[in-house]
């Protein structure tokens, strides 16, 4: 492209209107290529500017994430005012300013709760549907387990009908003998081996309620709630009396102290000394029975193991070839199985499965017909099953050790 008409040979005898013509528009090309060049400037400023607000939302956004992932605390608002809400931390009970934003200020009232992060600014309001206490403690008026649904585990399912059922059931035996029932019993071995059923089961034959509290969901969810929540739950099993608490993944509220004083630490401790105190002050008890369960039995604090707490410890360990025998009858009582399958067989074929790795064979089992087009189900879907739920959790253990 020629940008000047410098160039351009003008006839000889040309007059000089044309000249003139043409150096008016010499004149508009040069207005406009300045017009061009002061566009081209705004663009970029524009442009960088663009990237400056690119760059501030990218920041907001970690930050925002970051916020969200970090614990949370929980904290009730005392009183709204023009500079913020005056908030009571739960834990320590401290009371402290925080600004709000107008988003929240329509959402937020004296009294609700909410949670804060680490400066204290409120992240979300609690309402119903993020209620902790709906979240951690798990209510069921007649769970459908019976002692026949348990394989394997025969010793400590009496162990359990001694401790838990026998003083639920007859009460006034203990006191004619003139000894005290065993406070809480702690069932402990790996994962997957019938611990949840066994408390379900004795809730189940002595028509008490079974209230489960998972003890990593107390401490991990929301810093600030652990004791209250332990609180909550023993009057919570007070109104549903026959009942059996069930404190799951009992290690943890109670895991030996460690060295660091995180404020998690401080939190852990706090909710263990409230399960502690609710046992010990538990003189009348009446009809609540406690038993906790761990997969983790070397990291709990020896302090929960002391007379009058958690005095009756019962291993639950994976089951034994006949143990596997019997859970494999259990869970194929309702499959349509061919003549060829010999559950000793199996049981002799499965080393190491736990009852929950039995209970996911049968399943795998019978997908394996289904997806033969087949309705019976033979012994070599049970042992394609097995092989294919120990690949799966060789992966999953490999991606745990590189995760
Ligand atoms: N001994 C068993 N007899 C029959 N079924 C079992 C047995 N153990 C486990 N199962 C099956 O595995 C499932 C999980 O078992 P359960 O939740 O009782 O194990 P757990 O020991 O409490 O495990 P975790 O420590 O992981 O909580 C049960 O619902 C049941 O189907």
């Amino acid at each position: 492209m020629t940008d000047t008409v410098d160039d351009v040979e003008l006839p000889f005898d040309e007059d000089a209107s044309k000249q003139e013509k043409i150096e008016t528009l010499q004149e508009q090309i040069e207005v406009l290529k300045s017009q061009n060049e002061e566009m081209r400037d705004d663009l970029l400023d524009a442009n960088a500017e663009n990237n400056k607000f690119q760059q501030k939302l990218e920041r907001l956004n970690h930050e925002n994430k970051k916020l969200k992932q970090s614990p949370l605390f929980v904290a009730t608002v005392q009183e709204m005012t023009d500079d913020g809400a005056i908030i009571k931390q739960h834990g320590n009970n401290q009371e402290a300013l925080t600004e709000v934003t107008d988003e929240l200020r329509a959402e937020i009232d004296p009294d609700d709760r909410v949670a804060v992060n680490n400066s204290l600014s409120i992240v979300k309001s609690l309402d119903d549907e993020t209620d902790v206490r709906a979240r951690v403690m798990q209510v069921d008026q007649s769970p459908d387990v019976g002692y026949e649904d348990i394989g394997g585990i025969h010793d400590q399912i009496e162990e359990v009908r001694e401790t838990v059922e026998m003083p639920l059931d007859r009460p006034e035996m203990f006191d004619e003998v003139g000894i005290d029932p065993p406070s809480g019993v702690l069932l402990h071995g790996p994962p997957g081996t019938g611990k949840t059923m066994l408390a379900k089961a004795v809730a189940n034959q002595t028509d008490a309620t079974f209230i489960k509290m998972a003890g990593s969901e107390l401490v991990h969810k929301f810093i600030g709630e652990g004791a209250k929540l332990v609180r909550d739950l023993f009057d919570l099993a007070r109104q549903h009396e026959p009942a059996v608490i069930f404190i799951d993944e009992i290690d943890a509220i109670a895991a030996k102290r460690t060295d660091s004083k995180t404020s998690g630490d401080a939190e852990v401790q706090r909710t263990m000394m409230q399960l502690l105190s609710e046992m010990d002050g538990f003189e009348d008890r009446g009809e609540i029975r406690i038993i906790a369960a761990t997969n983790r039995f070397d990291m709990l604090d020896r302090a929960i193991l002391r007379p009058g707490r958690f005095d009756r410890l019962i291993e639950v360990p994976k089951p034994d070839r006949e143990g596997r025998e019997q859970i494999f009858e259990i869970h194929t009582r309702n499959m349509n199985l061919a003549e060829s399958v010999d559950f000793a067989h199996l049981a002799e074929a499965t080393d190491e499965a736990s009852g929950a790795d039995v209970k996911a064979i049968c399943t795998e089992a019978g997908m394996f017909a289904i997806r033969d087009d087949r309705t019976q189900v033979t012994d070599r879907d049970f042992l394609d099953a097995w092989a294919k739920i120990q690949d799966e959790e060789d992966d999953d253990s490999i991606s745990r050790t590189f995760a």
